[in-house]
C-alpha cells in the first residue's frame, strides 16, 4: 500500500481506477436534460433552412429602393404576404414587395427586406421610406448546417445544447447511464435527522453533502446508510455495494482504534493508497474490493466533501467521459490572509467574487468539522505546501461551481 502521495499522485491512482464502460440508454429529450451524450450529433437540418427576414417589413429588390427616402419615398406594389410559416412562394418583380414577418424565408426575386416601421401602407402599394438592405436577411445554415456536428459524446446536456439537440431535428439521444454511487456512513457516534442526538452524537451531514456532490458530479447516488465501527458490518456493506460503480465511505481512516474502513479493506481488498500530503482531506483512502473501487474519505464533514470534490468527481467526470474538466483554476486576489501548511497542500474554503475582477475572502473558521465553511463557501483556494498568502496577494482558486 502506497502512503504519504502528493495530491497529483493521489489523483492519478484514483483516475486509472476509473475503468470500464457505462452502459448506454435512449431517451426522449425531454426526459435527456442533466445527461452526458453517449454520441456525435449531427444536424438533420440547415438553420435557417431557407434565407429568412429578421424582421417584420417587405422584402423586395434592393436595386428598386436605393433612393428611398422620407421625402422622396418609393412606391412599390404589395403582391403578397408571408406570414412564418406559411411562405410567399411567388416571385417578387421589379417595382414589388412582399409583406414578411421575422422568420419568413425570403421571396424568391427578393434580396432585401425593409422594417415595417420605415414604411407606410397605401393601399395596395407601400411607400418605403428609406431603402431596403439584405442587413436583416438571416442566411440559410447562420446557425447549423445539414450533416455537420455540434454535439458530441461526452457533451453535458446543458439548456442550450439540449435545444440544439431539437434544433437539429432529433427527438431523442442516446446517453450514458449515470454512474451508480453507493454513500456509505460510519461510526458509532453517526446519527440520522429526526432521531434524538445522544450524548456525543453527530447528525450524518456527510449521507447527504454527498448525496449533492454525486448529482453535481452526473451520477447516481445510492445510499447505503451507516454502519457501526464493527468490521463485520462494514463488510456485510461493502458485499452490498458490489455491483455499484464506486462506492464512498465516510469515517473510519484515520489513526484510531475503531478506524474499521481502513481495516477491513486493508484485509479484504486492496487499499491502492492511504493519506495524501494535503489538508483538508490527508487521511484520504483509495481501495478495491474485488470490481468495486472504493473512496475512503476522512469523516470530518469538510474533508469528505473536498476530498470528494477533488478525487470523486473526476472520477465520475473520466467514467462519462466529460468533456469539459471537473472543476477550473483560475487566479483571484486574496482579499484576506490564507495560512499554508507545513508540507502539505492546503484547500481553504473561500468566498470568490467576480465582481472586482476575481478576488477571494476566507469563509472564516477553517476547521475542518465546521460544515459551514461548505455551505457558505463557493471556492476552495489552493496554497502550495509551506506557502501562505497574505491579503493582496494572487492565489489559485478552484471555484466550486464550473467557471473556465
Ligand atoms: N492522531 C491523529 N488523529 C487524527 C489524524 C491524524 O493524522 N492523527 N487525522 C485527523 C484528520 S486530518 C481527519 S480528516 C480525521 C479523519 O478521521 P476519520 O476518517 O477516521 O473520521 P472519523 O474519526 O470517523 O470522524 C471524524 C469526525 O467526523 C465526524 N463524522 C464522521 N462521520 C460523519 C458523518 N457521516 N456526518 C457528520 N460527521 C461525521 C466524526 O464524528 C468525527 O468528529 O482524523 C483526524 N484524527
Ligand atoms: O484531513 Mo482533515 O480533513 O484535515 O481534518
Ligand atoms: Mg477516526
Amino acid at each position: 500500500m502506497r502512503t504519504n502521495l502528493s495530491v497529483e499522485e493521489a489523483l492519478s491512482l484514483v483516475l486509472e481506477g476509473a475503468r470500464g464502460e457505462l452502459g448506454v440508454e435512449e431517451l426522449p429529450l425531454g426526459e435527456a436534460y442533466g445527461r452526458v451524450l453517449a454520441e456525435d450529433l449531427a444536424s438533420l437540418v440547415d438553420h435557417p433552412d431557407q434565407d429568412d427576414t429578421a424582421i417584420d417589413g417587405y422584402a423586395c429588390r434592393e436595386a428598386d429602393t436605393l433612393l428611398a427616402s422620407p421625402e422622396r419615398p418609393v412606391r412599390l406594389r404589395v403582391i403578397g404576404e408571408a406570414p412564418a410559416g406559411k411562405p410567399f412562394l411567388g416571385e417578387v418583380g421589379q417595382g414589388e414587395a412582399v409583406a414578411v414577418y421575422t422568420g419568413a424565408p425570403i421571396p424568391r426575386g427578393a434580396d432585401a427586406v425593409i422594417r415595417v416601421e420605415d414604411t407606410r401602407r397605401e393601399g395596395a402599394y407601400v411607400l418605403l421610406l428609406a431603402p431596403a438592405s439584405p442587413k436583416d436577411i438571416r442566411p440559410k445554415g447562420d446557425d447549423l448546417r445539414r450533416g455537420e456536428v455540434y454535439l458530441r459524446r461526452g457533451d453535458l446536456l446543458t439548456p442550450g445544447r439540449l435545444g440544439l439537440a431539437a434544433a437539429m431535428g432529433h427527438p431523442r439521444v442516446r446517453v450514458y447511464r449515470r454512474p451508480r454511487v453507493g454513500i456509505l456512513s460510519t461510526g458509532d457516534e453517526v446519527v440520522e435527522p429526526g432521531e434524538p442526538l445522544p450524548y456525543g452524537g453527530v447528525y450524518n451531514s456527510n449521507a447527504y453533502s454527498l448525496l449533492g456532490l454525486v448529482l453535481e458530479a452526473g451520477g447516481e447516488p445510492v445510499l447505503l446508510g451507516k454502519v457501526p465501527d464493527s468490521p463485520e458490518a462494514v463488510m456485510a456493506k461493502l458485499e452490498e455495494a458490489g455491483h455499484l460503480d464506486l462506492l464512498l465511505t465516510s469515517g473510519g481512516v484515520s489513526m484510531g482504534e475503531y478506524d474499521v474502513v481502513r481495516k477491513v479493506l486493508e484485509e479484504k481488498g486492496e487499499v491502492v493508497f492511504w493519506k495524501v500530503r494535503q489538508q483538508p482531506g490527508g487521511p484520504l483512502l483509495f481501495a478495491r474490493l474485488g470490481g468495486l473501487p472504493v473512496l475512503g474519505l476522512p469523516g470530518n464533514p469538510v474533508s469528505s466533501m473536498v476530498t470528494f470534490f477533488l478525487y470523486g468527481r473526476p472520477f465520475l467526470f473520466r467514467l462519462l467521459k466529460r468533456t469539459e474538466p471537473p472543476y477550473g483554476t483560475l487566479k483571484a486576489r486574496a482579499e484576506t490572509p490564507f495560512r499554508g501548511a507545513k508540507g502539505k497542500k492546503v484547500f481553504r474554503r473561500g468566498v470568490l467574487s467576480l465582481a472586482q475582477g476575481p478576488s477571494v475572502r476566507t469563509t472564516g473558521n477553517q476547521s475542518s468539522g465546521v460544515l459551514r465553511s461548505m455551505a457558505f463557501g463557493n471556492a476552495l483556494v489552493v496554497l502550495p505546501p509551506d506557502q501562505d498568502a497574505r491579503e493582496g496577494e494572487e492565489v489559485e482558486v478552484i471555484p466550486l461551481t464550473f467557471v473556465p
